[in-house]
């Protein structure tokens, strides 16, 4: 997939974002600090999210030190599911239950091996099919609208 990757800072395992990603067999488009770029939360992070309702990105990857600015940020960009994953278990269910299609991590929490088994759980999820799940994403694009 084409991912959009935004971190407002090198803090953490922001520096190994790009490698661990395409390790994983997908191409990046790096925004901020990783790009050497303007790094900002509030612009990196709604400017990656806006590749993936623009069609230029997949889905997305965004980061600031808590997490919840990258989130936010990403969350203000219509047709944008941010979800912020601690662990693998948050990821899987972000992608499962919210159709989740931009992954938003803290440097301040994610170790080196905790960023690899959400980036796994993450590229693995796949998205319920279930009425309920299906109904619940289509009302969050009601409110939207
Ligand atoms: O977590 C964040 C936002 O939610 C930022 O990473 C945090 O505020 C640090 O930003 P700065 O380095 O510009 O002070």
């Amino acid at each position: 997939m084409r991912i959009s990757l935004a971190s407002d800072s090198l803090d953490g395992v922001a520096p190994i974002l790009v490698s661990e990603i395409e390790a994983r067999g997908h191409t990046v488009t790096a925004y901020g600090a990783v790009a050497d770029d303007r790094a900002d939360w509030a612009w990196c992070c709604s400017r990656a999210a806006l590749d993936v309702v623009s069609g230029v990105a997949d889905q997305a990857v965004v980061c600031c030190w808590t997490g919840t600015g990258a989130s936010i940020a990403a969350n203000k960009v219509r047709g944008v599911r941010a979800a912020l994953c601690v662990d693998a278990a948050t990821a899987e269910g972000a992608r499962r239950w919210n159709d989740a299609n931009v992954l938003a991590l803290s440097l301040r929490l994610t170790s080196t091996p905790l960023l690899g088994e959400i980036l796994d759980a993450w590229f693995a999820g796949s998205v319920s099919p279930e009425e309920t799940d299906v109904a619940n994403i289509a009302y969050l694009s009601e409110i939207e609208n």
